[in-house]
């Protein structure tokens, strides 16, 4: 029987938690956590891709390269995006690589540097929304916006962040090379921290160009699912289910959700926007092209895929749709 493909989207908490100082040592240490559940993914049977974000490492290289502009010439944000894929990948790979070989496994282990195609027409690049970097009080907010002249604004009640421009994802411009990788056995990490932004010059000689831009991991995640026909696509947080009335006395989780359900729910304003809102976004995105996608906790991933966690989200189109959950039956 033909493996099936799990795409993976590591949220931020897998690499650095919003408390937790930026050291290297920090993040690694939080990927080689995150790593052995992916090998449980491995080691069940299915063929791997791995997403992740960016927020904190692209912030910070950004912000290294603005203080040391005296010195060395700053590079531009799609350069600092390559470099965080470069250096997150590294870590995801050696840390999950490692955890194969413990159990056995000996299967290679890939990063591959990607471009994502993004619309210069796309409204995001006035209203910059992505918070990258580190937390600030409201205190140095206001002070880092006249001293640095930065945009500053509130994330999801975690404190003030940077934010910079972040359109939606239209092309993964390497999926036949990650198609190709996966074919010839490998897992591949792509996509990362939501691919670098490029634009495809229409005035100029129709030459791609990189933009100053984050883009969503998850919604390039969506988008990579698709391109390289993924079986399922798993998002990976920090709960383990979807919620309604989140943090309320009355919060119910969700634990297999239609498309048109799932619409009423943003409708009602179930999901914030900095946090839980991009990945229902990418979920109802995926189930409407006819994929199936979960969102559920890091730990519980490999429980998650036997509908025994998570939320799964499905089109709600097959006529016999019996929610997965809590049978022991695998999702896909
Ligand atoms: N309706 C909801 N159900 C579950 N979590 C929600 C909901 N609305 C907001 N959240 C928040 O979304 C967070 C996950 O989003 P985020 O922190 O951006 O994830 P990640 O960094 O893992 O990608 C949860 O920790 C939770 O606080
Ligand atoms: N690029 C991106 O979505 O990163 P975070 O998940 O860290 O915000």
């Amino acid at each position: 029987m033909k493996k099936k493909t799990v795409l993976a989207a590591l949220g931020g908490n897998a690499i650095l938690q919003p408390k937790q100082a930026a050291t290297f040592e920090n993040q690694m240490k939080n990927v080689i956590e995150s790593c052995k559940f992916l090998a449980d993914l491995v080691a069940k049977g299915y063929r791997l891709v791995i997403t992740h974000g960016n927020g904190p490492q692209v912030g910070n290289i950004l912000r290294q390269n603005e203080e040391a502009k005296d010195v060395i010439p700053p590079m531009s944000l799609d350069v600092c995006s390559a470099e965080s894929q470069g250096f997150i990948g590294y870590m995801i790979q050696q840390a999950l690589r490692n955890e194969l070989e413990k159990i056995g496994l000996e299967i290679p282990v890939a990063s591959l540097v990607t471009r994502v195609e993004v619309s210069i027409d796309d409204a995001a690049f006035h209203d910059p929304s992505k918070p990258i970097g580190g937390f600030y009080t409201e205190q140095e907010a206001a002070k880092l916006m006249i001293e640095k002249n930065w945009l500053v604004k509130p994330d999801a009640n975690r404190g003030w962040r940077r934010v910079v421009p972040s359109p939606k994802p239209v092309r993964i411009l390497e999926s036949d090379s990650i198609m190709k990788l996966l074919d010839n056995g490998h897992i591949v990490i792509a996509c990362g921290g939501g691919g670098i932004p490029v634009v495809k010059d229409k005035d100029g000689d129709g030459v791609y160009r990189g933009v100053e831009a984050v883009i969503d991991k998850d919604l390039s995640g969506c988008k990579l699912a698709e391109q390289i026909g993924a079986d399922l696509f798993v998002i990976l947080t920090d709960v383990e289910h979807v919620f309604i009335n989140y943090g309320k006395e009355n919060q119910m989780a969700l634990q297999s959700v239609s498309v048109g359900q799932l619409a009423e729910y943003v409708q009602q304003g179930q999901f914030s926007k900095g946090s839980m809102g991009p990945k229902i976004e990418a979920a109802i995105s995926f189930a409407k092209t006819g994929g199936k996608s979960i969102i559920c906790a890091l730990e519980k991933a490999a429980f998650a895929l036997q509908g025994k966690s998570g939320t799964v989200v499905h089109s709600g189109l097959a006529a016999n749709h019996q929610p997965d959950v809590n049978k022991g039956k695998l999702i896909v």
